[in-house]
């Protein structure tokens, strides 16, 4: 539909007066935030002088925490608001840049036609919305319907009318640069100039152009399991981190953004995504990875990553047990057997560990494991440590009294400097009776070196560190045969034998391996007590592939009362093990009830040429749709030494970076992007991103795989894709991933033959 250059005219009025209303708001609100800044200053300024400070009677204390009571909470209540007016004014500058990106024109049964403007925010002018914003109610129909017969829900039920007209804007500047009058789908030309766009080092937002099956997910609020099964670059996490938006809007009165978390895959991608939402006004969710997650669980243990799980099991001689071993460990019967393990520790059987000091055991496990066993029955597992701690900690008392009166303590005190002398005199001057004795002054330091000693014991029996976690975990393993059938795992007696040693081994040198982590911090949930985060709302997960079944009925368990979004893509599973999907493994777990599976076919990310050429890696690629953007083929480049790869990436880099703002080459492993590095970065100009160097950086960066995940890129280089570096079936999912990183160009290298698991792709497909 061509619209009328008058009809521009008047929309680009609109566009005017919206501008310099929200000019007009923004100016008062930069002298009232003004204002509340000066007024918080001084308090802050004359804090001490406005409280009145007497601390000689009980009473005057009590009035002298008041008065401070007071004054603090002023002080935060100005901050508070100035805040607010800050966060107001960063909103209206953004519309003051580009205001809206929609209009519909919606008539209501009986009422009169009303043109609905749609930006990031609302903003009124008195009673009128000149703008709405995108997550109100009756914005929806703009992402949802056509012109014609509409309805829309609203928290008091549905509405229905007739849409009149679907337009959309890119206003930059408060310029309208283009305008478009949509039917069905949410304008195709709009989504091509979006995507034909060059990639940013951070992820955008696509409030703009939210496609209707997207919308599904942003504004879901029924589902307590929300499955987004959806093919590379369909806007799975788009849309999640858009429904955080709807739902900090949606909720605003009883959600807050540290009630949502977000397991993402890497550090990298966390960066990646940062933007997102403080561009729509709201602020980040927490976000951590699952790494992370299990490391803040298991303090003296370095949790292995996913990451170094696949590099090592990739690598290792011992690779035939680690497999076996992953396969069992991730399963859910595993996580089951840990739990009829713990129901037979009711009466005995539990590890603990010596209380020692100085050489010498202070406690014994023996006496710790009487005391623990000496509870009736009745009381669980986890209900007896605060008892025990409890009990253990009144015997410390009774031995530090014991301890102060030993020779090491005299000697610790001759090595005393003058001023703890000087604080025990002090100290002894204070006393309640007047004598002040060299005794006294004895006592006190004798007290003051065993304190500070047994300071770290005490905290150790709060931590129950006197609870033996590891001895705990490697019992459970010596027991496993009798609480699995391993036959059914292809595991005999030896591998069993050899799987354990392995984990011994790793445990010992201070390490976990990834797949124990989860058994290893069930049992102890199990044994000691979950802490289990019960104010988090919204649990997300993005890549959900790459989840182990133990590995969500564990985060059921450590966030019973929250829903969960999950997003994935069984097509770009790190691990290929052929087991249950993840759909049906989340089923599993968490119910059918009151979940919702939706999936995304098209794919937006890439060009045309590229979509069709990834889809052919799959053997059931049919289902993913292309989104028509023009774009040159892919291409595949065989190279007879690795000299000459790196020579021709080279040139490959300094083509791409005259079309490019971002190029990526990536790699299978951390070893193979290292070897290609120490080559290249004498040739051009490069960085290189590694499991310690989470950075996003500007320039061309090479990268190993599994780091590109959820990335984009513009250009993206394979580095050797040849058939003896991708061979196995089970690695298909992983060139598919990589491949589909790019947006515009994609280059595939190779030394020698290509991989065989090209072989589908037709030869038209690329050059
Ligand atoms: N409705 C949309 N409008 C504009 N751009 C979109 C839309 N949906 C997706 N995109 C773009 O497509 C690209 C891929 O989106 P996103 O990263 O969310 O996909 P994904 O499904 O999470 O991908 P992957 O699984 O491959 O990591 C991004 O550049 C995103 O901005």
């Amino acid at each position: 539909m061509t619209i009328q250059d008058n009809e521009w005219l008047q929309e680009q009025q609109r566009v005017d007066d919206t501008v310099r209303k929200v000019k007009d708001k923004k100016k008062s609100l930069v002298s009232q935030v003004k204002t509340v800044k000066e007024e918080a200053d001084e308090i802050k300024q004359n804090f001490w002088e406005d409280v009145t400070v007497n601390l000689d009677e009980p009473d005057d204390v009590i009035e002298t925490f008041t008065s401070i009571k007071q004054q603090a909470e002023l002080l935060s209540e100005r901050e508070r608001s100035y805040r607010h007016v800050e966060e107001n004014i960063s909103i209206l500058n953004k519309l003051e840049y580009s205001p809206y990106f929609a209009r519909v024109d919606f008539k209501e049964q009986g009422e009169e036609k009303e043109n609905i403007y749609i930006g990031i925010a609302s903003f009124l002018d008195g009673d009128d919305y000149l703008v709405y914003d995108w997550r109100a109610p009756i914005s929806s129909i703009y992402y949802d319907g056509s012109p014609g017969p509409v309805s829309y829900e609203t928290p008091e039920g549905p509405r229905q009318g007739e849409m009149l007209l679907k337009r959309q804007f890119i206003i930059k500047d408060g310029q309208i640069e283009s305008l478009f009058d949509t039917g069905v789908t949410i304008g195709d030309e709009m989504l091509q100039e979006v995507l034909g766009n060059r990639a940013d080092t951070h992820m955008k937002n696509i409030v703009a152009t939210i496609q209707k099956e997207q919308n599904k997910i942003i504004r879901d609020i029924k589902s307590r399991l929300l499955f987004v099964q959806g093919a590379a670059g369909s806007g799975k996490t788009s849309a999640a981190l858009q429904r955080i938006a709807y739902l900090l809007y949606r909720f605003r009165d009883s959600l807050h953004s540290d009630q949502i978390i977000l397991f993402s895959p890497n550090r990298l991608f966390n960066q990646y995504i940062s933007k997102v939402l403080p561009e729509l006004g709201e602020n980040n969710m927490e976000q951590t990875t699952f790494l992370e997650f299990a490391q803040s669980r298991i303090p003296d243990l370095t949790v292995e990553s996913l990451f170094e799980q696949f590099e090592t099991s990739l690598n290792a001689a011992d690779n035939h047990y680690r497999t076996k071993a992953i396969r069992l460990k991730n399963d859910l019967s595993f996580v089951h057997a840990i739990t009829d393990y713990v129901d037979n520790l009711a009466t005995s059987g539990l590890f603990f560990k010596d209380i020692s000091f100085r050489g010498k055991i202070l406690i014994s496990k023996e006496e710790i494991s009487n005391l623990f066993y000496s509870y009736d029955r009745s009381y669980s597992l986890p209900n007896r440590f605060p008892l025990i701690q409890k009990e253990l900690l009144t015997r410390l008392k009774e031995i530090a009294r014991e301890e102060e009166k030993k020779q090491w303590v005299e000697e610790e005190m001759e090595l005393l400097d003058r001023e703890d002398y000087l604080k025990a005199f002090q100290h002894s001057q204070k006393g309640e009776d007047d004598f002040n004795s060299f005794d006294q002054e004895k006592e006190f330091l004798a007290k003051q070196i065993v304190n500070n000693y047994f300071k770290k014991i005490r905290a150790g029996i709060k931590r129950n560190r006197f609870f033996h976690r590891k001895a705990q975990y490697v019992d459970f393993l010596k027991k496993v045969p009798e609480l699995l059938t391993l036959k059914n795992y292809d595991i005999h007696a030896n591998d069993w034998a050899e799987i354990q040693r392995s984990t011994i081994k790793s445990l010992n040198g201070k390490n976990i391996q990834m797949e124990d982590t989860v058994p290893y911090m069930y049992l102890y949930d199990l044994i000691v007590g979950r802490k289990s985060e019960t104010s988090m709302k919204y649990v997300f997960i993005d890549e959900i592939q790459d989840y182990t079944p133990a590995q969500l009925a564990y985060m059921k368990f450590m966030f019973p009362y929250s829903k969960f979004t999950m997003l994935g893509d069984i097509n770009q599973s790190i691990f290929n093990n052929g087991s249950d999907s993840p759909i049906q493994t989340s089923m599993k777990i968490f119910g059918e009830e009151k979940a919702e599976i939706i999936r995304l076919t098209k794919s937006y990310r890439s060009t045309a040429a590229i979509t069709a050429f990834t889809k052919a890696i799959l053997p059931d690629g049919e289902a993913i749709e292309l989104f028509e953007r023009e774009g040159e083929l892919p291409s595949i480049v065989i190279e007879g030494t690795f000299e000459d790869l790196m020579d021709q990436i080279a040139r490959q880099v300094e083509r791409l970076a005259l079309q490019s703002s971002s190029i990526a080459i990536i790699g299978k492993t951390m070893q193979d992007c290292e070897q290609a590095y120490h080559q290249l970065k004498d040739k051009i100009d490069i960085s290189l991103i590694g499991l310690k160097n989470q950075e996003l950086a500007e320039g061309p960066i090479i990268l190993p795989s599994y780091l590109a995940k959820g990335l984009e890129f513009d250009s993206v280089i394979v580095l050797n894709a040849s058939d003896d570096k991708y061979n196995d079936e089970s690695e298909r999912t992983l060139l598919y991933t990589i491949c589909t990183r790019a947006m515009h160009h994609l280059i595939i290298t190779s030394l020698y033959q290509p991989s065989h698991l090209f072989d589908r792709v037709p030869k038209k497909l690329y050059k």
